[in-house]
């Protein structure tokens, strides 16, 4: 496919864009803006100025201009974003307040109401909490939204003038009935407050959102006319640039959050709440386990001792599988699965000397890869089975990581040459939206073709799996016993 594509991942720590020259099918830029969540807001809040990810967008792409990048010659974007923010919009397009974020747990007491209310579990996480929250709390901004959206729609609202919500990242709504791909008329209606004339009209790709507009040119510099593509949630455009966008492969992300997720023909419905029924960005679906304790937990560890990654690492990897004892239950922000919102984490085994950053980072890496591994097992319930796992995400990088995802999962660890998957997945989507312009069949899988490869894989050692079998137990054993699992 001729020219350039760009993918952008609007995440929780950074935003990461790449550049892909669809005639040599290779990305031949990239870049990225880290930033922090919003300082001392009470007990569970997590929220982030929408301001913050628009000028990360901007200085991402003047980074891949100084590399070289000609943005006239882009010929479209697509945009993946961390799923389940709510950002609130005024009828004139102003930001109303900060985006309460999918790791805000003070919204836990809304969820249970309205799971209540609904009559099925609705995750704290789910931008459905964060609504009523707004609504309860602070009428005054209720009163003056004009419009629901998530994170990577109001990039794309920034990019177009066009108020959206892409259905994949929509049906982490908690107001969406998957299998119809729509908005839950009924629970709509329930929420109250006018809620249904605040969101947006659905797309889903391939239709485009549009193109750029004369405005969203002079934002970010991209060409005006270039196509925007629907984009998506970051673990929907993950499953695209890691290839999982028919049912076989299942990918494990370790960033901020952890995730597992694989593609299926159909909606799969957890009774529970656990593993979430997600629609994907193709026309699919997407059940997925989520934790919100992955690298936020090892980076605790690294800015504690002011180490980094490489040295750590080092030194974490001639510590024993199993810590020798010590268990790291990682809750440290809440939880959504084990549902255990208002948690905290738990150190058990604690024994002289362990006060020591190899030992704490391991089990960092070892506690966050087991409460993984528990979610899995329901994955596994529901029909999702594990046979190879594609690992993408920030802590995929880390090889000790992924001997010990190998070791207690008990199965192949494969990585993937490009690792920013969700970018990669903007760039593709973008593309395949363009081929279905002109041939509404065009295959997906064609478009990835030669961009999505996969590298090394780690197999999982006898040893370590027989460890870790052990370790598992305990673990369980201690989600009993501290937290009533
Ligand atoms: N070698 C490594 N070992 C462990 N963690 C790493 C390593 N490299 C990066 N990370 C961590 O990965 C995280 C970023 O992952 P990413 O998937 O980009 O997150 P998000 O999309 O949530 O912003 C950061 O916390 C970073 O410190
Ligand atoms: O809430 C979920 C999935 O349901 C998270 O996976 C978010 O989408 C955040 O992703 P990262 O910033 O960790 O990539």
């Amino acid at each position: 496919m001729r020219g350039l594509w760009l993918g952008l991942d609007v995440g929780t720590q950074s935003t990461k864009a790449l550049v892909v020259d669809g005639d040599a099918r290779r990305v031949v830029a990239r870049a990225s803006v880290a930033y922090d969540l919003i300082a001392g807001l009470p007990e569970g809040a997590a929220e982030q100025d929408p301001k913050t990810w628009a000028d990360a967008v901007v200085a991402c792409l003047r980074q891949v201009s100084d590399q070289g990048v000609d943005l006239s010659s882009v010929r479209g974007v697509g945009v993946s974003g961390q799923q389940h923010g709510l950002v609130l919009l005024d009828a004139a397009g102003g930001v109303v307040r900060p985006a309460k974020l999918w790791c805000d747990t003070a919204t836990a007491s809304e969820a249970a109401v309205l799971s209540e209310r609904f009559g099925r579990a609705v995750p704290t996480g789910f931008t459905a909490s964060k609504i009523l929250w707004v609504q309860e709390h602070e009428p005054e901004n209720w009163a003056k939204t004009a419009t629901v959206m998530l994170p990577h729609d109001y990039i794309n609202f920034l990019l177009t003038g066009r108020r959206t919500m892409e259905v994949g990242d929509a049906s982490g709504s908690g107001l969406f009935d998957p299998v119809a791909r729509g908005f839950n008329g009924r629970e709509v209606e329930l929420m109250g407050g006018g809620v249904g004339d605040r969101l947006p009209e659905l797309v889903e790709a391939p239709e485009p959102v549009g193109a750029v507009s004369a405005a969203g040119s002079s934002w970010c510099g991209l060409p005006a006319g270039a196509l925007v593509s629907a984009g998506g949630g970051d673990n929907m455009m993950s499953a695209i640039g890691s290839g999982a966008t028919t049912p076989g492969p299942v990918v494990l992300s370790l960033g901020t959050s952890g995730t597992v997720f694989a593609c299926a023909d159909r909606a799969v419905i957890d009774p529970d709440g656990l593993i979430a029924p997600f629609c994907d960005s193709t026309g699919r679906y997407l059940p997925l386990l989520c934790t919100m304790n992955v690298t936020g937990v090892t980076e605790e560890v690294r800015e504690a001792f002011g180490m980094d990654h490489g040295a750590l690492t080092e030194r974490a990897s001639s510590v024993a599988a199993g810590c020798e004892g010590l268990l790291w239950l990682p809750f440290l922000a809440g939880e959504r699965v084990p549902d255990l919102p208002t948690a905290s984490g738990t150190l058990t085994g604690m024994r002289h000397g362990w006060l020591d950053p190899a030992v704490l980072f391991r089990a960092a890496i070892e506690g966050t890869t087991l409460n993984l591994a528990w979610g899995a097992k329901r994955m596994a319930g529901l029909g999702v089975s594990i046979d190879a796992v594609r690992v993408v995400g920030g802590g995929s990088k880390n090889a000790l990581w992924r001997q010990v995802a190998a070791d207690v999962f008990g199965v192949p660890v494969v990585t993937l040459e490009e690792p920013e998957s969700a970018a990669l997945g903007g760039a593709i989507q973008a593309m395949w939206t363009e081929a279905c312009g002109s041939d509404v069949s065009a295959d997906l899988g064609a478009v990835g073709e030669g961009l999505i490869r996969t590298g090394g894989e780690v197999e999982p050692s006898a040893s370590g799996v027989a460890a870790y079998a052990g370790v598992y137990e305990r673990y369980c054993g201690a989600l009993a016993r501290v937290y009533g699992v």
